[in-house]
């Protein structure tokens, strides 16, 4: 902290980023940090995965502060201490800017409970809810009876002040169309903007002003999720798995592995290594597609894999990994 003559006077803006899973908030963060980056502002960020590692964190510079909360969702577990961590990245990094990073399956509305908590004893603004829908995903989960999880993706839609429409690369014309319309009838008044790979042309338009949030979140009367006795989750459904892996694995098998988990696996990420390769692999997994980013982890970091699904059998996904495993350790 030394030489840091911040007077600390200044309103620390933080911005909210919601998402289903697999939706795109990281790659929205990315380029958040970069755009911050580039204009001087020093950016802390707080991440929340359902699961006991934090893999996104992989992808943020060594020169962000990062404050982690794991094992649970913010909302739930650890809701009061997501104003201590704000304090405590304010008093120790002075940021400029704040970001939240909430779990997929958090509702933001409890965590907006928390920013504003937060707001008591130190000098922040919850600038944005920024929600990021999977263009594809919304429009398939309308289509299909809508369960828990459409319920849940709603609910983001519903709170956020700007929405993201991603992965329009996979939607023909009149679906783009349907799926703006769609997220209107959800949110009438969120700016809203269509992208690839969240890639966004005006920043400023993101960043917005604080007046919007307000406005939103006043719908917070009709939200139903109640922590008082009924104690309703609204994610209780999902379900997470863990492995740690135990050696390399063939990088071929591995993907073929992915391509094939059952349906109700909906994401999986991790870090592995391969036998036929000589450095670690960021691996990512969302409908269907999978996506293979070369790194090198800061600190000690363990070959690992997630998966993030609605019921699925933990037991023949962990039968499958120990195979591959097996494999390369007899061969
Ligand atoms: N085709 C396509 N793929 C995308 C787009 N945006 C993101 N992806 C891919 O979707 C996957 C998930 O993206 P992430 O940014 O990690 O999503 P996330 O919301 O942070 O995921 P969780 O943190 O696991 O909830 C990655 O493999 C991305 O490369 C897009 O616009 N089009």
């Amino acid at each position: 902290m030394k030489g840091n003559t911040n007077m600390n006077d200044s309103i620390v803006p933080i911005y909210l980023l919601s998402g289903f899973l697999g939706s795109g908030k990281t790659t929205l963060l990315t380029g958040l940090l970069d755009n911050w980056k580039s204009r001087g502002l020093k950016t802390a960020v707080i991440m929340n995965e359902l699961g006991d590692i934090n893999l996104d964190g992989q992808m943020v510079g060594d020169d962000v502060p990062m404050s982690e909360m794991l094992s649970g969702c913010i909302c739930c577990t650890i809701r009061s201490d997501l104003s201590l961590e704000i304090k405590t990245l304010i008093d120790e990094h002075k940021p400029d800017v704040i970001v939240i990073e909430s779990t997929g399956a958090a509702n933001p509305m409890e965590i907006m409970d928390g920013v504003t908590e937060a707001a008591l004893y130190c000098k922040i603004e919850l600038k944005a809810v920024i929600t990021v829908v999977d263009g594809p995903e919304l429009l398939q989960r309308n289509r299909n009876g809508k369960g828990k999880t459409f319920k849940l993706m709603r609910e983001q839609i519903k709170c956020a002040t700007k929405l993201l429409l991603n992965k329009i690369d996979k939607l023909e014309p009149d679906e783009l169309v349907e799926a703006q319309q769609l997220l209107r009838e959800m949110n009438a008044v969120a700016y809203m903007i269509p992208t690839i790979r969240c890639k966004v042309d005006d920043w400023a338009a993101l960043e917005g002003t604080a007046e919007d949030v307000i406005l939103t979140s006043s719908g917070q009367k009709e939200h139903e999720h109640s922590h008082d006795g009924g104690h309703h989750h609204t994610h209780e459904h999902v379900m997470v798995m863990t492995h740690y892996m135990n050696g390399a694995v063939d990088s071929e098998k591995f993907e073929a592995f992915l391509k094939q988990l059952p349906d109700h696996v909906y994401r999986a990420k991790g870090i592995v290594s391969f036998s036929d390769t000589a450095s670690r692999f960021l691996f990512q997994y969302a409908y269907r597609e999978t996506d293979f980013i070369r790194i090198t982890p800061q600190g000690d970091v363990n070959d690992v894999a997630v998966f993030i699904g609605e019921h699925f059998s933990k037991e023949m996904v962990l039968e499958e990994l120990l195979k591959l495993e097996h494999q390369e350790s007899t061969e």
